[in-house]
């Protein structure tokens, strides 16, 4: 008998920084029919990152267009601040990195205190021991796979050890944590990602590039992660 709990259901949720922003809504729409568990919104704010993309009012005009949940990838310099407004504008999870609350604790326990989903992210230089602290507060941590900012970017396959670390320190908590990976995910990345403990799995470019189109690309991911937990 295995003294490994039951691996956690795998999930594809898309990245929407390759679609089209002049139609967002049928973005949306299109990615929900393709079978996706939620749609991630990858908010920047140009200093925590060197991007800028989606307000508030942008992802709230897209909440009901779809069914599908929507999580806010918080990549800002003060997510205290904006927290409450993408919870307004319609998503159910909110992902702060660690690298940017002030006081992680307090925020993560005010974003279950608005009725939403806690996440925390850690960058890849991040180490897991930052949030070994917050693990009863949270419902998912995310360990990027590229340094954040941009959609397109190479897989840091270096992040995979971490991830196993991570699915440790959950398992021998008894946590009830997903892992997120989000960062250069694609047919030949997925599965070291999924096999390495990670069951939620992010992507952006590699929906978009599939010629076969989204609803082929969501369940050809979906298979690469399930078949690469299945082989242990
Ligand atoms: O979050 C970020 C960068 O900040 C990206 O990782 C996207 O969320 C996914 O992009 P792909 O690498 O899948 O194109």
């Amino acid at each position: 008998m295995s003294d490994q709990p039951p691996s956690r259901p795998i999930q594809i949720v898309p990245s929407v920084l390759p679609a089209d922003f002049s139609k967002l809504g049928e973005e949306c729409r299109a990615l929900e029919e393709a079978g996706v568990d939620r749609i991630q919104w990858d908010v920047m704010d140009g200093v925590f990152v060197p991007n800028l993309t989606f307000g508030p009012d942008v992802i709230a005009a897209c909440r009901d267009h779809v069914e599908v949940p929507f999580e806010a990838h918080l990549m800002v310099e003060d997510p205290d601040l904006l927290a409450a407004r993408y919870v307004e504008a319609g998503c159910g999870m909110l992902i702060v990195h660690a690298e940017t609350a002030r006081h992680l604790h307090r925020t993560l326990g005010a974003i279950r205190d608005m009725d939403a989903s806690p996440a925390v992210a850690l960058n890849p230089s991040t180490p897991v021991d930052a949030v070994r602290h917050v693990l009863d507060l949270v419902d998912m941590v995310l360990v990027m796979t590229v340094n954040p900012g941009f959609g397109g970017q190479d897989y840091i396959a270096t992040m995979e050890p971490k991830v196993a670390e991570l699915r440790r320190l959950i398992v021998e908590g008894g946590y009830d944590v997903d892992i997120e990976v989000d960062g250069g995910i694609g047919p030949g990345t997925i599965g070291g990602a999924a096999s390495a403990g990670a069951n939620v799995l992010v992507a952006g470019s590699a929906l978009y590039r599939d010629p076969e189109g989204l609803g082929h690309a969501v369940s050809d991911l979906r298979a690469r992660a399930e078949a690469a937990v299945a082989q242990g």
